[in-house]
């Protein structure tokens, strides 16, 4: 009995070539380890950390540490960022897959493919087309380390048989910290002040301009998703009163826990907001949403903060509201493209303020995004349910 149970559990789990001795091990270990821990076990036995402390003792005589070729394939596209952030996800990732950059695979092509199952794809920046997918043969799952999927064609990917899954989790607090950044920087015109702080010209701390206050302002989001929700409750402590605007009410128990109030119109919301903050999925429907119509609703002293992707706002309109000051200011995350050409006319203005797409660009989160995309790819390669799969529309 107890034994066709350890059995049905090692199910989903597909043995991979070199691990002909882990369902031995797995029935053994759950035998001395008991139910409760199953996951923990198979974890410990490929991968080496377990959370409980009795595993741990009773797992690590029998453990055998998987050499790297016996790991699932992964391959990495552009892990990008500063050589501290490349370092610790690659050693974040070698823990649990074969780790194979770009360039191993472009050199050694026909190996390489046959082994890659997966691909890790940090952040929005690469984009996978038909000629790679076509390369790599038994490729199962995109992990998208990131919420946002607009650079992934979903359609194509899927019409491989391979799955894509995102971060939904690990970007909710740290996008809606720069939501409240930003919005707190272009209140206090925070980047002009440090401008004069560190001017050599400066003689005595004078200026003469004024910001404006975010407590008790009227704040409207414009996509209440799990980052908009963060957002929300982030404002709550600044006493602002909060409307929103999004595809689906949220539940009023929700709804009461922010005290935000449901815009049916976006139109009511850009009317009355002092502080538009935009966080929707960029999808057809939100490619451009803000245009001149929209900022003309704005008010003249409105600020408008973007930190969902750059092409939901109609940029030329945003150049212009800027500059004959139909609102008063805008702080950008994401632009389109990333980064904006350097004679931009977006670059000249002083009533804005861009930062280069740094929602997630934290330590924790980057951590974060990388253990949620590794559960989720591990998930497919497992057969086990997908904690966040992302489906073609
Ligand atoms: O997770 C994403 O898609 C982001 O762009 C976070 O800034």
């Amino acid at each position: 009995m107890f034994m066709s149970k350890a059995f049905n559990l090692l199910k989903p789990i597909p043995l991979m070539s070199g691990q002909t001795n882990l369902a031995y091990k797995f029935i053994h270990l759950v035998a001395s380890h008991g139910r409760r821990c199953h996951r923990s076990v198979i974890y410990k036995q490929r991968y080496r950390t377990c959370p409980c402390s009795a595993g741990r003792r009773t797992i690590s005589a029998e453990t055998k540490v998987m050499a790297k070729e016996e790991l699932p394939g992964v391959l990495i596209l552009d892990i990008g960022g500063t050589q501290g952030v490349l370092e610790n996800l690659a050693a974040l990732l070698k823990k649990h897959f074969h780790l194979i950059t770009m360039k191993e695979f472009l050199e050694n092509k026909e190996e390489m493919s046959k082994k890659i199952q997966s691909v890790f794809v940090f952040e929005c920046r690469p984009t996978i087309d038909r000629e790679l997918l076509e390369s790599l043969p038994n490729l199962k799952v995109i992990g998208n380390s990131g919420v946002g999927v607009d650079h992934l064609d979903l359609k194509m990917i899927s019409s491989f048989g391979v799955k894509v899954t995102n971060t939904p989790h690990a970007v909710a607090d740290p996008t809606a910290d720069i939501g409240m950044a930003l919005m707190l920087a272009s209140a206090r015109r925070l980047v002009e002040g440090c401008q004069i702080a560190v001017s050599p010209d400066t003689k005595h701390f004078a200026v003469d301009w004024l910001g404006v206050e975010v407590t008790r302002a009227t704040l409207g989001i414009i996509g209440m998703g799990s980052i908009g929700y963060k957002v929300a409750q982030r404002a709550r402590a600044f006493n602002m009163r909060i409307l929103y605007h999004n595809r689906n009410r949220r539940r009023k128990e929700e709804e009461e826990a922010v005290g935000a109030h449901y815009c049916e119109k976006m139109e009511d919301l850009l009317q009355q907001s002092d502080f538009v903050m935009l966080i929707v999925n960029l999808t057809p429907e939100t490619h451009r949403l803000i245009g001149k119509k929209e900022l003309s609703l704005m008010k003249p002293t409105a600020t408008l903060i973007n930190i969902s992707r750059g092409a939901v706002i109609d940029q030329d309109a945003l150049v212009e509201a800027l500059q004959s000051k139909v609102i008063r200011a805008a702080a950008l995350d994401v632009t389109y493209p990333e980064p904006l050409p350097r004679d931009h006319p977006l670059l000249k203005l002083n009533n804005i303020i861009i930062t280069p797409h740094i929602g997630t660009a934290t330590v924790q989160a980057i951590h974060m995004m990388a253990e949620e995309a590794i559960a989720n790819i591990l998930a497919v390669l497992n057969g086990q349910p997908i904690p966040s799969e992302v489906f073609p529309k």
